[in-house]
Formats: C-alpha cells, sequence, structure tokens
C-alpha cells in the first residue's frame, strides 16, 4: 500500500518533538479520517518514538492525490487544525509552541482563525491565476505554505508572546526546517501506483456504473414500441442492457420515474433467453417489423475485472516468489563467499562471544584435565604471541578436536581457550549448518569463516563435529547425503585454506571421535586430538571445589572434606553432572528454607540427579516393596561378599523419576584392566537380584531384565573379544561401530558364540546362587532394613554385616568416606567409624 509511505519520522525536525503524542495522535486521527488516511496515520501513531511526520514520496502518491485532489481542502483543514492545537506557523506536521500554554489557546484559536480567513481571502483574491483543480500539488503546498507564513506574520505582529517573537528571531532555521515534503519520482512505485489505481478503476465502475433497472413492461411500452431501441446485450444470461438510438434525446414520452436521461444506461432481467427471445419476437411481430429490422441481440459473458483477475492472482504470486527466491539464493548460498540466502538461510549462525564481556571464562575455572589444559594452552600462547613462533620457522597448528563423554567440560575448555587469549570466540554447532536448502551448509562454513577471518585473532568452536564431519565412505554406503558432504567438502577446504598467518583457530568438540572423517584428523586440519574422559575421584573433587565455590555453605562443612566426599560418592559422574548437582543442592536448599546448604541438601541433590525426582506419587504394593528390597539386597550381599565385585554405596526403593523402583550405587574400583575373575563376579553381582527373588519368592518378577543386558553384554565380550573362551579362541568377532548388524562370522560359529556366552552366564548364576543361598540370613537383614528405612547406605552394611572381608580397591574411598559423618535424613545421624 503506498500510503503507508507518505509518513515517515524525520530525525531532523526536532521541534515537533515538543508536542505531546497523545495530542498528536488525536488531532491525526480526527483530520485523518476525512481525507481517507486513517490507517496511514494511525500506524504513524502507533509508532512509539513520533519525532515528527513527513510527507513525503509523493511520487507515489502523485498519482493517487489526484485521485483525493477534493481531500486537499481536507488536508488544509488538517494541517490548520494541528496548527490550531499546537500552534504550527508553517506547514503540515510541523509544529511549534509549547502545549502548557492552555492560557493562550483561545487567542491562539482567534488567531488561527484570522490565519484562516486571510488564507480564504488571498485565495480569493487570485482566482484568474489558476483553479485550485489545476494546480499541481506542489503548487498548492507551496502555496498554502507562503499563505502560513504570511498568517504567522500577522500573528507574530499582533501577538506579543515571547515563543512568537523567539521564532521570529530565527526566521533562517525555520527556513530550513521546512524540508519534510519531497517529491521523489520512482518508477517502480509510478508503475505500482498506476496498477493500482487502474484496478480500483475498474472495480469501482463495476461497481459504480451509473446504471437503471427498469421492467420489462417499461422496456416494451416506451422504448421498443416506440422503435427507440438501436440494440440489446444480454449480460451473462440475466441482464439486458438497452442501447437507444442517437437521435432518442429528441424523443418525447418516456415515462421512467426520474425522468430520461441519456447518460443513464438502462437494463432489466430476465429469466431465461428463451423467454426473452420469445417475447421479443413476439412484440416486434405484433407492431409488424420486418425480419431484418427487428433489435440485434448480442449475448456477453462477463465477470467483474477483479474477479477475473483475481483466477490469476495466484499463479501470479507463485511465479513471483519463485523468482524472488531463485534470484535470493543466487545472490546468497551459491554466490562466492555468499552469505544471506534466502531469508539469510546462507549466514553462519554462530554466536559471537566477545572477550571483553561474555567469555570470562579462565582455565583457573576448567577443573581436572590438566593435560588437555595444557595441550590447548599451546593455542593460547601462539595467539599471544604469534611472532615467536613464526620466527622460529614454527606453524601453530590450526585447530584441535576435542572428544570425550557429553557434559566433560569440552566447550567450556573451548570458552576458557578465548578467555586466556583474549580473542573473539565464534560457538557454532554442527547442526547448524545442515539445512533443507542444497548448498545452504557450504555457505554457513564460508560466512563463519570469513566472519573469523575479519576479526581475527579468533577461535571458532564447532560443537558436535560429527554432525558434519563424518566420514564420508560410511555415510555413501547407508544412501550418501550429498548435502552434509558438500559441507564437510567445504570446511576441509577453509581449513586448509587460511594461512597460519590468519590466526583463526578451530577447535571442535564431539562424543564420536571414531566416525569422523579422515581427511578433518589429518595434519594441518585438526592436527591435535584432545581426549578428555570422565573425571576420575581427584578431577571430580576439583570440579566440586570450582561449583562449591559459589555455594553459602553451612558453616559445619568447614572441616568436612566436602569436596572429596561429594567426589568418592559421585562415581561415573561427569563435569556437567557435578554441577547440576551443586546447583540442585542450592535450589533444594531454597525450598526447604534454609539458610545454609548441608550435606543432606547434597544427598539429595545425588539421588536427583542419579535417578531423577522422586515420585512420591508412585506408592507400590507390600508385596512389590518386598520384592524390590530382596532384589536389592541380593545385589547388595553379593557385592558385600564376592571380592571383585562393586561394594554398595546406597541403595534405595523409593521410586523414582525415569521409570525406576528403586536404585543402587555401587563404587567402581580405579581399575584399569580386567581379569576373568572380575568380570565373573561382576556377573554374579549383577545376577544377584534376580537370584535372591528365586530364592526368596515363588515366582520371579520383570525387574532383573536390565541386569540380563548387563551380563549379556559382557558374557558377549569375553568370548567375541576378549578371548576368554577357550572354544572360540583368540578371534576378534566384535561387530564394527556404525556398520550396523553384519554378523563377521559364519553361522556355526555363531552358534558357538551363543553356546559360550550362554555357559559363561550359567557359570555366573551358579556362583551368584551357591553365594546367596548360603547368606539368606544376611539378605533378609539388608532386605527388612531396607523395607524399614526405604534408604540404606554403606555404613548400614557394616553395621549389619560387619566390615567388607576384602580390602578396599579404591583409595578415594577410604582416603574421604573412612571416618565421617554421615547423615542419611533430617533425623538420622551418626558417626560411623569404618575399619577397612
Ligand atoms: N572440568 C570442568 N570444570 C568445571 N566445570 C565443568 C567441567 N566440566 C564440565 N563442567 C560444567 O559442565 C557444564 C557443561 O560442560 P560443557 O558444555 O563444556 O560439556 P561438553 O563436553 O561440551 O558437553 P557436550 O559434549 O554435551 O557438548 C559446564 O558449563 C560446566 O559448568
Amino acid at each position: 500500500m503506498p500510503q503507508l509511505k507518505t509518513i515517515t519520522p524525520l530525525t531532523t525536525m526536532s521541534t515537533l518533538s515538543s508536542v505531546t503524542s497523545n495530542s498528536l495522535k488525536h488531532a491525526l486521527l480526527q483530520k485523518s479520517s476525512s481525507m481517507g488516511l486513517s490507517l496511514v496515520l494511525k500506524r504513524a501513531c502507533s509508532t512509539r518514538v513520533l519525532p515528527a511526520l513527513r510527507f513525503n514520496d509523493f511520487s507515489s502518491s502523485h498519482v493517487y492525490t489526484s485521485a483525493l485532489t477534493p481531500n486537499l481542502n481536507a488536508l488544509r483543514s488538517f494541517s490548520s487544525s494541528t496548527c490550531l492545537m499546537k500552534r504550527a506557523p508553517r506547514g503540515f506536521g510541523k509544529f511549534d509552541g509549547n502545549n502548557k500554554d492552555d492560557q493562550n489557546s483561545d487567542k491562539e484559536k482567534r488567531e488561527n482563525n484570522n490565519v484562516e480567513k486571510d488564507t480564504n481571502k488571498e485565495e480569493n483574491a487570485e482566482p484568474a491565476a489558476k483553479t485550485e483543480a489545476e494546480l499541481s500539488l506542489e503548487e498548492k503546498i507551496k502555496r498554502l505554505e507562503e499563505k502560513r507564513k504570511s498568517g504567522e506574520t500577522k500573528k507574530s505582529s499582533s501577538s506579543s508572546t515571547s515563543s512568537t517573537s523567539s521564532k521570529q528571531s530565527k526566521p533562517k532555521k525555520k527556513e530550513d526546517d521546512f524540508n519534510f515534503i519531497e517529491i521523489k519520482l520512482n518508477p517502480n512505485y509510478m508503475v505500482l501506483s498506476l496498477l493500482v489505481l487502474y484496478l480500483l478503476y475498474t472495480l469501482v465502475a463495476d461497481l459504480q456504473g451509473e446504471t437503471t433497472e427498469i421492467t420489462w413492461q417499461e422496456f416494451k411500452t416506451q422504448l421498443l414500441e416506440k422503435g427507440l431501441v438501436e440494440k440489446l446485450t444480454v449480460i451473462n444470461k440475466s441482464n439486458v442492457f438497452i442501447s437507444l438510438r442517437s437521435n432518442v434525446s429528441d424523443v418525447q414520452g418516456f415515462e421512467h420515474k426520474g425522468g430520461f436521461n441519456s447518460k443513464v444506461s438502462y437494463y432489466f432481467t430476465i429469466g431465461s433467453i428463451d423467454s426473452f427471445e420469445r417475447r421479443l419476437d413476439e412484440v416486434q411481430a405484433a407492431n409488424g417489423v420486418p425480419h431484418s429490422e427487428r433489435v440485434p441481440v448480442k449475448y456477453v459473458d462477463r465477470g467483474s475485472t477483479l474477479s477475473y483477475l483475481s483466477g490469476f492472482l495466484p499463479t501470479i504470486l507463485m511465479v513471483g516468489l519463485i523468482y524472488w527466491s531463485t534470484k535470493k539464493l543466487r545472490s546468497g548460498a551459491g554466490g562466492a563467499g555468499g552469505a544471506g540466502g534466502i531469508f539469510g538461510t546462507g549466514k553462519s549462525k554462530a554466536r559471537l562471544f566477545n572477550q571483553e564481556t561474555d567469555v570470562q571464562v579462565k582455565f583457573k575455572d576448567v577443573a581436572g584435565m590438566d593435560e588437555a589444559k595444557e595441550e590447548i594452552m599451546e593455542f593460547v600462547k601462539f595467539l599471544k604471541n604469534p611472532k615467536k613462533y613464526e620466527k622460529l620457522g614454527a606453524k601453530i597448528p590450526r585447530g584441535a578436536i576435542l572428544s570425550g563423554p557429553p557434559g566433560t567440560g569440552k566447550t567450556l575448555l573451548a570458552k576458557a581457550t578465548a578467555g586466556e587469549a583474549g580473542v573473539p570466540f565464534l560457538s557454532v554447532s554442527g547442526s547448524e549448518f545442515v539445512e533443507m536448502f542444497v548448498g545452504v551448509g557450504a555457505s554457513r562454513v564460508r560466512d563463519l569463516f570469513k566472519t573469523a577471518r575479519g576479526m581475527a585473532p579468533s577461535i571458532i568452536f564447532v560443537d558436535e563435529i560429527d554432525a558434519i564431519g563424518k566420514s564420508r565412505s560410511k555415510s555413501s554406503r547407508s544412501g550418501g547425503n550429498d548435502e552434509r558432504e558438500a559441507t564437510l567438502n567445504q570446511l576441509l577446504v577453509e581449513m586448509d585454506g587460511f594461512e597460519t598467518s590468519d590466526q583463526v583457530i578451530v577447535l571442535a568438540g564431539t562424543n564420536r571421535p571414531d566416525i569422523l572423517d579422515k581427511a578433518l584428523m589429518r595434519p594441518g586440519r585438526f592436527d591435535r586430538h584432545v581426549t578428555i574422559d570422565l573425571p576420575d575421584v581427584e578431577g571430580r573433587k576439583a570440579i566440586f571445589e570450582v561449583h562449591l565455590a559459589n555455594i553459602k555453605l553451612s558453616p559445619d562443612l568447614a572441616d568436612f572434606q566436602l569436596s572429596g566426599r561429594l567426589s568418592a560418592l559421585t562415581p561415573g559422574f561427569s563435569g556437567a553432572d557435578i554441577a547440576n548437582c551443586c546447583n540442585e543442592a542450592a535450589l533444594i536448599a531454597a525450598r526447604l528454607d534454609s539458610d545454609f546448604v548441608e550435606f543432606k541438601h547434597f544427598e539429595k541433590a545425588m539421588d536427583r540427579v542419579i535417578a531423577g525426582l522422586e515420585k512420591k506419587s508412585k506408592i507400590l504394593s507390600t508385596e512389590e516393596l518386598r520384592t524390590v528390597a530382596y532384589h536389592e539386597a541380593g545385589h547388595a550381599i553379593c557385592g558385600w561378599y564376592l571380592k571383585y565385585a562393586n561394594p554398595l554405596l546406597k541403595v534405595s526403593i523409593i521410586p523414582h523419576g525415569r521409570g525406576t523402583l528403586g536404585y543402587a550405587q555401587y563404587i567402581p574400583p580405579d581399575i584399569f584392566l580386567h581379569s576373568e575373575e572380575q568380570l565373573m563376579d561382576q556377573m554374579a553381582m549383577t545376577l544377584g537380584g534376580r537370584v535372591s527373588e528365586e530364592l526368596h519368592f515363588e515366582s520371579v518378577t520383570s525387574g532383573a531384565g536390565d541386569d540380563f543386558e548387563k551380563v549379556t553384554n559382557i558374557a558377549r565380550s569375553m568370548v567375541t573379544e576378549l578371548g576368554m573362551s577357550k572354544k572360540i579362541g583368540y578371534l576378534n568377532y566384535q561387530t564394527q561401530k556404525g556398520e550396523g548388524i553384519v554378523k563377521p562370522f559364519s553361522d556355526s560359529t555363531g552358534r558357538t558364540i551363543d553356546q559360550e556366552v550362554e555357559r559363561i552366564i550359567r557359570k555366573a548364576h551358579t556362583r551368584c546362587k551357591e553365594l546367596l543361598s548360603s547368606k539368606r540370613q544376611e539378605i533378609a537383614l539388608v532386605a527388612e532394613e531396607l523395607l524399614s528405612k526405604e534408604v540404606i547406605v554403606r555404613e548400614d552394611l557394616i553395621r549389619l554385616l560387619g566390615p567388607r572381608p576384602f580390602p578396599e580397591r579404591n583409595d578415594a574411598f577410604d582416603k574421604y568416606l573412612s571416618d565421617v559423618k554421615v547423615t542419611k535424613d533430617d533425623k538420622d545421624t551418626k558417626d560411623v567409624k569404618q575399619d577397612v
């Protein structure tokens, strides 16, 4: 809609800012309605900042103002009305004065009315020059402006208000201010305006053409029988338009109400063509009109121009859209170095972290992983002092892949690298390169590197790089993905392409380094491969220390070795789990209106991180609770009395989220080599739950499904990978990861593998059954304790069963948990001396 462009804020017109927006809105809305511009003005008024108005771009309005010519007076009255309100001495929308000046308002109105009168006088004074309609818009506006000026001159001479005199003292500035009418001739707008006007015209003509309906009787008696009809046009088989003879104006006697008018076209409606033709023939025959002279009838099918055009509208829109998107795509994704693309898809979605504001992370915030930090430190040194390396001819590695399980701090390490080096950090996820449009991924890679080079020295961090960096050969086997490959190729090119002097370092994080393309990993691209494992107990302690620093701890925990104790209690936790655990503890403390975070809050938080939210609504029946208790007691007893099994840390039979009816936490030893005996013990312990059920109940339950999966996996690995089956021997029948289900062995070998797996599991089962049969009493003790307390910890087992008959293999466990105060819940606090 071209009108929308006619009012735009003009910041240079500071004078208008003195007008309160409400009064302005009011004035605009009132007056604009008379101009048919309410939409425009509402829009202008709705903008919060409305420092000024200007009617510009009359190129587009040039055409339609001619249609609005009768409204010029309204335009003028709009202007003068706003003047009345705000004492605007000149021009449309230009206001001056102060609306606080209410006392003077009547006076002002009078003055302005005088101005109006003067204006009208002057208008009348020069009729000879040109009529109002003949004036061009510019001339009208100019004239109006002159009138306003003369009005102001009069007003200022008669008025002694200071504001007026101050205006007079700065005539030059005001002259400059009058710049809010601009006339630009934009051919596009002109064509568009013409088109719109034409459409409007045809619509109006269609709808409002001056036609009058008459009856058949009137037609017959007053026109047809008098021979006044030249021809008839039947439109759309329903309306008959009458064309009268040219000399018809001389004929008197047409008595249609409203009288005869040669400018009006008359028509009547018919029921059907057949009856119309018949009756027409009958009348003419009755009047003796020979066949050759009878009134000709023409048949026309006509829809309105608008409905005719609307049929084409979807096609036009479609073609337009295709044309536009093709143009955009060509200028964007496909273009060299192109960014943008359709809807800006070719632009990299990387988030920029500014070193001064956002990247506040330093190496000290990254706990543990000292080796990884050391590897990465070299990049920082290079970015800080590149000359030192270049001088000796050394080329700095282009990038490093940080691999490891989720939440181990890969992103954090990359951020800390940027924080230490004090350079911009561009972070993007591998999946953000992937889009439904072809070529967009590659375009985004180009854009990312272009941006990074623009702000070099800088660091790019691509998280989850496996989304684009997956090995090409492997993916092509499963159908391939050209778009992803194109993105990867572009990444390879960009990494190869930039010079060491570019000082752009690429770090990438992944959980699956094994599936990455070899080309990515070769020297010259990601030269360094930094593996970040789950933290060990000391690593966890260090991470806890980082996160505990922000938490308001209870003073009782001062010499509690809190971080060490928590680290011993959280085997298998990643850095993210630890951060989450500390945060959860603080949240729990806040929920319980505690002033400090205490150890019991951490215990609850650990439960929550491990097993999910406690489900108070999930109530098990007594029988189910007994089954769960004896199941868990079976595991616990095995863990206690089997030398290589993991001793129990905590077991709970409170249902938690994630579908668990209870959970048990065991302490894994810090060992890196597993003997056959250890694996057999672990399997026996895993089967302990089911065996206990077998021994204590008539029927077994579905609760051991997860245990069987673990046992099967261990046994299968022993047979197919670890050479622990004499029948299979020293062969590796492991199914390749990421290859789908491909069995690298014959059917008969497969049968032998199955037999061996079964044999090993049976052996573990027998071992477990023998043990638990001899420990029925202990199982009952533990199970009943569990039933009464719902949660038991290691110290309870020591109390019930005595110390474990084997030395602990987990040093940290001895170090942090051997002599400490244990709290299990709010009421139950006791000192437990562990004697290992
Ligand atoms: N070593 C650590 N020291 C301190 N905090 C850590 C450490 N490792 C992880 N964290 C915490 O865990 C959060 C998540 O870590 P981060 O996002 O770096 O993990 P990630 O390895 O990149 O995970 P993903 O592979 O899922 O992307 C960090 O914001 C931080 O609070």
